[in-house]
């Protein structure tokens, strides 16, 4: 029977890059940039690693095919490296692949990085891709606004949710991340936005308007794992431990039309009652979020979808300022996609940075007061048709 994996890994160090347009910087001087800062936080050399995954979504406009780029660019000594690829669940699968080496008992040290520079694509949003043999039946045409939308109006039909009710706790979110992503100073978009700005932005898809979206940015973010005995013996401070990884794909379910409606995301619902199992937790353990909020409207229904709202509940939750800062559960203390951008591989492993940051105690002025879980939920796809990707990280005891 499995076991699970968690307290079976430890976080030694992490790194994280500025997020923005990065023009000046390649691919590989981001992945750099994000192995210098965890290298450095873990107080290793590099020949001390035993195997590494890169996650990254685009490989045309990234680093291409297989992982030989990471090896290559961080001159890794001889050792095991894969790319890994989930859609925008790409850097939590990264870092599950090397917390499972070490947890296995396969690896003692292992690093994950993930690593995406968007700008360079020329798109002002993703680029469509719509390869495999299924996908060109569904979403030859879709647009990433366009699909959260619908997540949107399904919603607000399932429960009866007033529109203007609906935008004001959409642009409560934004608000909210806008006012967290000042403190953060590696986040692309550092301003406050009011109310009545994002209220009155442009629409990009009906009810998603400008301040709806996250950004399109460069970003790298790395994380190096080790077994709690190593950990122990090298680390100064609290060690932050992996609690829990899951992970949880469609299946077709959703695309059948007859029991999903369109209102939620099921796989994040499985993905985080396993990940809460796997940890020994309740929803009610968690001291903070960081999710997948590629749209306001993501991150209103996730916080059902985590169980840490009712059904219907979230957008009164959002409005009472259920996960401001200095709510019942702070989600997005650095601003979350809405600020960093959506650098796709590296994303996962941005939240979990911010995680472990604050698990640390080392968020200054963002610091959270008596945390012992931290959650981060990465989400692929689209509703319909997703990924989605849940960790739990918490103290070492
Ligand atoms: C696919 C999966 O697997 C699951 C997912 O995660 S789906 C999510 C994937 N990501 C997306 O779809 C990205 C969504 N966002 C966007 O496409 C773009 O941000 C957008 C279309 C909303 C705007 O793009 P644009 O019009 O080309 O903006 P751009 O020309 O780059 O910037 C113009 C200004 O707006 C600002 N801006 C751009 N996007 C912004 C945003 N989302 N929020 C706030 N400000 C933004 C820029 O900083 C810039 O400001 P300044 O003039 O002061 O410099």
């Amino acid at each position: 029977m499995a076991q699970g994996i968690r307290d079976k890994a430890v976080i030694l160090g992490m790194g994280c890059t500025r997020f923005g347009e990065r023009w000046d910087m390649s691919s590989d001087m981001l992945m750099a940039e994000a192995f210098g800062e965890a290298l450095a936080d873990a107080g290793i050399s590099r020949d001390q690693i035993g195997a590494a995954w890169l996650g990254s979504a685009l490989d045309d406009v990234n680093v291409g095919n297989s992982a030989i780029p990471l090896a290559t660019a961080l001159r890794l000594p001889s050792m095991p490296v894969t790319r890994v690829e989930n859609m925008c669940a790409t850097g939590t699968e990264a870092l599950r692949a090397a917390t499972y080496a070490v947890a296995s008992g396969a690896v003692d040290i292992a690093l994950a990085l993930g690593a995406e520079k968007l700008k360079d694509t020329g798109f002002g949003g993703l680029p469509i891709r719509t390869k495999g043999s299924v996908n060109d039946l569904w979403m030859p045409y879709g647009s990433a606004p366009g699909t959260f939308a619908q997540l949107a109006g399904a919603y607000a039909a399932r429960y009866g949710i007033d529109a203007v009710d609906l935008k004001r706790a959409m642009a409560h979110v934004s608000w909210k991340s806008h006012q967290n992503g000042v403190h953060a100073e590696k986040a692309h978009l550092r301003k406050a936005v009011s109310m009545e700005t994002i209220l009155n932005a442009p629409m990009i898809a009906d009810p998603l308007g400008l301040y709806d979206c996250s950004g399109v940015s460069d970003g790298a973010a790395a994380a190096i794992i080790c077994t709690p005995e190593i950990a122990r013996s090298l680390s100064r401070d609290a060690l932050v431990s992996v609690k829990s990884v899951q992970v949880c794909a469609s299946n077709g379910w959703e695309m059948q039309y007859g029991e999903w409606d369109g209102s939620y995301v099921r796989n994040t619902r499985i993905a985080s009652g396993r990940a809460y199992e796997e940890a020994g937790i309740t929803a009610a353990d968690l001291g903070l979020t960081e999710v997948h909020d590629c749209f306001s409207i993501t991150e209103l229904v996730t916080m059902e979808d985590l169980g840490l709202s009712q059904d219907g509940r979230a957008v009164f939750d959002v409005l009472d300022g259920a996960f401001d800062a200095d709510g019942r559960v702070p989600c997005q203390t650095d601003g979350g996609l809405k600020c960093f951008g959506h650098p796709i591989g590296a994303s996962g492993l941005r939240m979990a940075y911010e995680v472990y940051t604050q698990l640390k105690g080392r968020a200054g002025v963002r610091q959270l007061k008596n945390i012992d879980f931290g959650l981060a939920h990465n989400l692929g796809g689209q509703p319909s048709n997703s990924v989605a990707a849940v960790s739990v990280l918490g103290r070492l005891e």
